[in-house]
């Protein structure tokens, strides 16, 4: 029973993969609850969320070591899984590479990436050759995983999980267990890999900078429900709710009531559109975006863009390398904020600034 993809629209390109509606319970309670994303060929989708939010078990339905309990996978506009239906594991062709890949320590390096391809002695031996080129690390074909560090061994896994031409890589943490220099040049060259390979990635993080960094699509993924999809540009920006713009970076709150479409803070008014009066709002923004300026005695005058600029004494100040963050205190309402700004900026507890809020940065979303 292997159809065709009747819910694309037709002209539009057909995903590689493609979820519809997984679900997955444990003991009653949905650890993936209604997910449904696609992913292009030669395409990164990062699944991001915080721990235990159902990442790693979405994918291991995708992998096929685990069913799921209502939903559909496609690959190429075919079904391999649903309720009744499954191509088994081996047969999805589909890569695997997770944070605690095992290289068989009894192989050489050759033999390891060629564990998982067929033909003659000569053609495997000839892919794995290429692989560990494309690696960087085809000097190491004939030694042994061991003696080889830690990130070498770790491009061994990914020359080995490409090996066989997988459709869809699924990577689960991939690059956790390496230091920072390292990761940053192990994941470029995978991207670099697998765009080249055609292939389409879902990899699982809960590091909001490795999705920025590998994401072409990123699935924001919170109690089992994907949150919001999309660029990672879009998500940043325009984040579907406070949790959202949270899990990327600090965040400053103010709370306010919305009156004639307007919500009164002691930065002035902000607009609510879509709030009905009454409703309480929060309007949530990063400390980048909070404005710094000298007290001259005079404030200057509101303006439309970033509303009435209001006192603040300085409570904390602390250089983090490359920015600084200024903790503060506003003079009327006591009201905390915090501001980064980029290199040295440090001035002493109790100095007094005026703080304003740009208001193309802010989001007002409904109190919860
Ligand atoms: N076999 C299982 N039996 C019961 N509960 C499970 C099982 N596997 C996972 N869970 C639960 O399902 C939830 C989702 O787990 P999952 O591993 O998918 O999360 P995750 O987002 O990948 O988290 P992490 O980033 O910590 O790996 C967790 O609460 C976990 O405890």
């Amino acid at each position: 029973m292997v159809g065709n993809d009747k819910v694309n629209a037709p002209g539009s390109p057909t995903p590689r993969l493609e979820i519809r509606n997984l679900v997955r319970a444990y003991g009653g309670r949905r650890v993936v609850d209604d997910v449904s994303l696609t992913v292009m060929p030669g395409q990164v989708t990062c699944l991001l969320g915080p721990s235990g939010c159902g990442k790693s078990t979405t994918l291991r339905m995708i992998a096929g070591v685990e069913m799921q309990d209502a939903g559909e996978i496609w690959v190429d506009g075919n079904l391999i899984c649903d309720t009744v239906f499954r191509v088994p594991p081996e047969r999805r062709q589909i890569g695997l590479m997770f944070q605690d890949f095992a290289l068989f320590p009894h192989l050489t390096v050759g033999a390891n990436v060629a564990f998982g391809l067929t033909g003659s002695k000569a053609e495997k031996r000839e892919r794995a050759e290429e692989m560990l080129s494309r690696v960087h690390l085809k000097r190491f074909i004939d030694a042994y995983p061991d003696s080889l560090s830690g990130g070498e061994q770790q491009r061994v896994a990914l020359a080995r999980a490409l090996a066989p031409r997988p459709r869809i890589m699924l990577m689960d943490e991939p690059f956790s267990g390496l230091d920072n220099r390292l990761r940053d040049g192990i994941r470029d060259e995978t991207l670099a890999l697998m765009r080249e390979e055609d292939t389409a990635v879902l990899l699982v993080t809960h590091e909001p900078e490795e999705a920025m960094r590998m994401a072409d699509q990123i699935a924001l993924m919170r109690d089992g429900r994907v949150v919001q999809l999309g660029a990672p540009y879009n998500v940043y920006t325009r984040p579907a709710d406070k949790a959202a713009v949270a899990f990327f970076s600090d965040t400053n709150v103010l709370k306010a009531k919305v009156e004639g479409a307007l919500a009164m803070t002691p930065f002035g008014r902000f607009l609510a559109p879509g709030h009905p009066d009454g409703t309480e709002v929060e309007i949530v923004f990063r400390p980048q975006h909070l404005r710094i300026d000298f007290d001259r005695g005079m404030p200057p005058a509101p303006t439309p863009t970033e509303g009435t600029p209001a006192r603040a004494e300085v409570e904390r100040a602390r250089f983090l390398g490359n920015e600084s963050l200024i903790e503060f205190k506003l003079v009327e309402t006591g009201i905390r904020l915090k501001a980064t700004v980029p290199n040295v900026f440090l001035p002493k507890v109790g100095t007094m600034l005026l703080l304003r809020v740009p208001r193309d940065r802010c989001f007002v979303f409904e109190a919860g």
